[in-house]
């Protein structure tokens, strides 16, 4: 068992970049949608930069380098609903488990370790992912970009998950491979531990000072 969790009670895990690699399937719904409108598509090296912020962020972020400016809102609203037709289509047909995820889930489950996930993902989105990968019985609870008024990295949706099944944050675990994941984790209280291999908007997570980072969540178990 990995020294991080060490007093820990409850661990919180990011899906995107951490868990699994679904920039794939995004680039795919990002490329259909744009070509939809007659704009260029990106492709899957760039659209890795933009994951972080939910979905409505990542298209405001392919509209501003398809346009070369600020998009107008209706133009973004389009282009959204695009990208969430085309992901919703088949969001897993490309999406894998990083190598060590499964093991580490199964692990800590049957340590009896409640398990959350906080995705800043839409929430629609995270069942039929956790199902097409077998992990749907996990997670005790999963929360979206879209299940609270606030996303990572505000520390809303962790605090929320603490307080959910009733463990102090300092016994919290937050788990992911961005800054927006750290960040959160540590407004909320929660100990932090990265990931170096997800998204991070071209950076090295460390920039961010986790508590610790592993190589492969295999790491921690
Ligand atoms: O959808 C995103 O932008 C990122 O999702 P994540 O929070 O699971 O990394
Ligand atoms: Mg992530």
């Amino acid at each position: 068992m990995h020294p991080i969790l060490d007093g820990i009670e409850l661990v919180t895990f990011d899906l995107d970049g951490t868990l699994v690699d679904s920039v794939p399937d995004l680039a795919m719904a990002v490329d259909a949608a744009l070509t939809d409108l007659g704009l260029p598509p990106p492709g899957e090296a760039r659209v890795r930069d933009w994951v972080g912020n939910g979905s409505l962020k990542l298209m405001e972020r392919a509209l501003e380098d398809a346009l070369g400016r600020v998009s107008s809102d209706a133009l973004l609203t389009r282009a959204h609903q695009g990208f969430l037709d085309h992901y919703a289509r088949d969001p897993s047909a490309h999406t894998r488990l990083y190598g060590g995820v499964r093991e580490a889930l199964d692990a800590l489950r049957d340590w009896g370790l409640p398990l959350a996930l906080v995705t800043n993902k839409p929430s629609a989105f995270i069942a039929p992912i956790l199902e097409a990968l077998g992990l749907q019985g996990h997670f005790g609870l999963c929360l979206g970009g879209d299940s609270l008024a606030q996303k990572k990295p505000d520390p809303a949706p962790l605090r929320h998950v603490a307080a959910h099944f009733g463990v102090l944050p300092a016994a919290c675990l937050m788990v992911g491979d961005s800054r927006h994941d750290i960040e959160a984790g540590r407004a909320a209280g929660f100990r932090t531990l990265a990931v170096p291999y997800g998204y991070n908007h071209g950076e090295p997570v460390l920039l961010s000072r986790p508590d610790a980072v592993v190589e492969s969540l295999w790491e921690l178990v």
